[in-house]
């Protein structure tokens, strides 16, 4: 046989050992997949459905209209309407009367708006555990609104509000829930904490900070918290049809910057070659342009994705793809949508740019303010090294106004009570959808309870399509009546199922994929 038809064979037979050898590590890889969680079932008792009365059902969405109807926004830390604050502590005391009356629950005001309710169980060798929601709100400047935005309008069956997803809801959702319990007598065995802050929407430092530090002189440790965050989301993460849940296990750091430009002023019509207001937007369109590296499995995002990967579709169905390649493809997918960028990378965010005072005067001062949220794989030095190296212009001055690292990662496997409670509760109310840990992209009054617990878990509990997610902090927020007593329904099995003393105990199929 000639040399070159030897070097032919000799290439088909390599071709073919490398071809068994991908089959190999493909099936070695896909082989650690378990069934998705939609696939477990649990062990043990279930606990009592709601049943709602028309009339419960009527008095829980008077409740959360009544709520939205009051204003209690934060602008800053320095202002907040705190007339609003005052009258929605008085409002719940009225709507909740056997809450506020309970012989079980101790009720305190924390720092003049904000609100701690201890739950007295009848077993106190079980550690307790806290549910957080907040009382304020972002503004809503009324243009773009279908509705006045503090009107609580009723409209096809949703409530629409400032604050109907982003947290009234859950304010009102627990306490309902909390209230119905009271009045089917159900008497818990764990205790457990409500904490209703009054400024998570500017940092949390007056109102739950102060319930740690409270919390904190008196010893008290938490098993868990369960605050706002991610929630079963809809069409959101590419390739996966079917609702998911995802429980924040994290939280994204935080970076605020100034970038200030000095130049000196002058007559306009003497313009020197560059200004102040063209050297900031030089340097703030450089941030733009060039985003933080995807740090997509470098996170926790990784757990995410590998306990998704048995819903996701093939997006090329023609093609017979492994899951892992499948992976691959979406891991390019989801930098095209803000909110799965939002997921794999540090964001930079320009939210406040201010220049010049009249038309024919060059300006002095140009400042932009940056906002980042760090991926849960970079640190607060790491993302400021790169902003400087960006930047790269020395008559840019950078300022931190404020900067956190992003929160340690709650434990989501098997043996942990919260996220298994959660887990078991989310299955039973929203139709044993698939739960998924995940980091949570925006930040909540969880993150300062970190010495009280290491299971922290931010979940929303109410269904969210990809078209709602512009409604949180955007126009037209709103929540259906169904989405609202499906809350109320999770808070009160929630309260039932943290009153078993063990981990619920999940049966999985474990499959080849
Ligand atoms: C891979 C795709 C996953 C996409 C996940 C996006 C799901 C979005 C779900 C909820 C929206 C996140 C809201 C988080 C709570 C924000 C609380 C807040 O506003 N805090 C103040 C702040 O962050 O400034
Ligand atoms: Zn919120
Ligand atoms: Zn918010």
């Amino acid at each position: 046989m000639s040399r070159a038809r030897w070097r032919g064979v000799g290439g088909a037979l390599l071709g073919l050992l490398l071809f068994g050898v991908g089959i190999l590590v493909a099936a070695l890889l896909v082989r650690t997949y378990t069934l998705p969680s939609s696939q477990v079932s649990w062990q043990g008792p279930g606990v009592a459905e709601v049943k709602f009365t028309p009339d419960e059902r009527q008095l829980l969405k008077r409740a959360l209209i009544g709520a939205l109807r009051i204003p209690t926004v934060s602008f800053s830390e320095e202002e907040q309407n705190v007339t609003a604050l005052a009258e929605l502590g008085e409002y719940i005391r009225r709507v909740f009367p056997r809450v506020f009356s309970s012989s079980i629950i101790k009720h305190e005001v924390v720092a003049e708006y904000s609100h701690l309710f201890a739950v007295q169980g009848s077993d106190l060798s079980l550690k307790p555990y806290m549910i957080l929601a907040h009382l304020d709100v972002v503004p809503a400047p009324p243009e773009g609104w279908d509705v006045p935005p503090f009107s609580g309008e009723e409209r096809d069956g949703y409530i629409y509000g400032r604050g109907a997803l982003d947290n009234k809801c859950c304010v009102i959702g627990a306490l309902q829930a909390l209230d119905l319990l009271l009045k089917r007598g159900y008497k818990p065995k764990r205790s457990f904490y409500i904490g209703l802050g009054h400024d998570e929407e500017v940092s949390g430092h007056k109102g739950a900070m102060k319930v740690v530090e409270k919390l904190q002189s008196r010893g008290v440790k938490l098993l868990f918290v369960i605050d706002e965050g991610l929630a079963v989301v809809e069409g959101v993460l590419h390739g996966v049809k079917k609702p998911v849940a995802l429980i924040g296990t994290t939280e994204k750091g935080s970076i605020t910057l100034n970038l200030t430009v000095n130049q000196p002023p002058g007559h306009s019509s003497m313009p020197p070659a560059e200004t102040s207001i063209g050297i900031l937007a030089a340097a703030v369109s450089r941030l733009e342009r060039n985003p933080m590296p995807n740090m997509f499995g470098e996170g926790p995002d990784a757990f995410m994705f590998e306990k998704l990967a048995g819903e996701v579709r093939n997006v090329f169905p023609t093609v017979p793809l492994s899951y892992t390649v499948r992976l691959i493809v979406i891991f390019r997918m989801l930098e095209q949508k803000p909110s799965s960028n939002a997921i794999v990378r540090t964001t930079t965010a320009i939210t406040i740019f201010n220049a010049g005072v009249k038309a024919n005067v060059i300006p002095h001062i140009a400042r932009a303010t940056v906002n980042f949220r760090l991926h849960p794989a970079q640190t607060v030095d790491e993302v400021l090294d790169i902003v400087r190296n960006t930047v790269n212009d020395e008559r840019v001055e950078i300022s931190v106004l404020d900067s956190f690292n992003p929160l340690p990662i709650s434990p989501h496997d098997e043996s942990n009570f919260g996220y298994q409670t959660l887990q078991k509760t989310i299955h039973s109310v929203f139709s044993a959808a698939p739960v998924a840990p995940g980091i949570c992209i925006g930040n909540t009054d969880s993150r300062h309870f970190v010495n009280l617990t290491d299971s922290i878990y931010r979940f929303s509990p109410f269904k969210l399509k990809a078209e709602d997610l512009s409604r949180i902090h955007g126009l037209n927020e709103r929540i259906s009546v169904e989405g609202l007593e499906q809350l109320t329904q999770f808070y009160y099995q929630l309260i039932q199922n943290a009153d078993f003393d063990k981990v619920p105990v999940a049966h999985r199929a474990t499959h080849e994929l």
